[in-house]
């Protein structure tokens, strides 16, 4: 695990699109996982400054999220399926339909799970996967539990995860009580994983994913198993470690 501690959020930004440019240079056809939430906002507009500088070539690039909530139409501006269109798809060259996410409106479980599941598995090995960490360790929305699950699968949102993505909707009760979610295996087989960690309120979560016994309790603890992680995290985020 290779842990790349930065000044601000700018600069973790910065380094982490620097690492998914160098991944697509090297392979223009690459297949990237990609994350939402709060942390990979700056990692996409320096992708999208990258592209517009003729930087950047993302015709041939596939993705696959890692998650979506359960319920929630695409034009719903808290999907993430939105989140990608607006932050990254609409504003590069991608194709829209390399892009992959699981489909939110699919309000059968089993179907829709093992539907996103198959077609990641279809699509090849993700090159390389962006990932945020939840308050709680969570890992796409694996939440911590008494076991990891490995493929996608349909989650149930811990009480202390809606009350965290409570600020990107109206108020608590409009959040998804549940979500789609790549499951660690899915997360597990990808080639290199790439996190990026900010804020003091992530501090716990980082240290206990770093330093912590390795544990379902804690979902990103499992990525120290992982042969090929950098995690990118500013100064906020690595105040515990001190
Ligand atoms: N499903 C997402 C995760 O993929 C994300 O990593 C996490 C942290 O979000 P943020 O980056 O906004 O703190 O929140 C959500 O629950």
């Amino acid at each position: 695990m290779r842990i790349i501690e930065t000044k601000t959020y700018e600069d973790m930004s910065k380094q982490a699109a620097n690492i998914i440019a160098s991944v697509v240079t090297l392979k223009p056809d690459c297949m990237l996982g990609l994350a939402t939430g709060s942390s990979p906002i700056g990692t996409y507009e320096e992708l999208v400054k990258k592209y517009e500088a003729g930087e950047l070539d993302f015709s041939e690039v596939t993705t696959v999220n890692l998650d979506e909530y359960k319920g929630l139409p695409k034009e719903n501006k808290q999907s993430y399926y939105y989140f990608m269109h607006d932050n990254l798809f609409d504003k590069v060259n991608i194709k829209p339909e390399n892009t992959h996410l699981p489909d939110g409106t699919n309000l059968d479980s089993e179907e829709e799970a093992a539907r996103y599941e198959a077609l990641v598995q279809s699509l090849g090995t993700v090159d390389l996967q962006l990932l945020g960490l939840g308050r709680n360790g969570h890992i796409g929305f694996n939440e911590p539990g008494d076991s990891f699950v490995e493929p996608t699968h349909c989650v149930d949102l811990k009480e202390s995860t809606i009350e965290a993505n409570k600020r990107f909707f109206e108020s608590a009760d409009d959040v998804p009580k549940q979500a789609y979610s790549m499951g660690i295996g899915t997360i597990m087989r990808a080639k290199k994983i790439l996190v990026v960690v900010s804020g003091e309120d992530k501090a716990q979560a980082l240290k206990d994913t770093i330093c912590g016994p390795i544990s379902p309790k804690v979902p990103g603890t499992i990525l120290r198993l992982h042969p090929d992680v950098t995690i990118v995290a500013d100064e906020a985020a690595m105040s515990l470690m001190k």
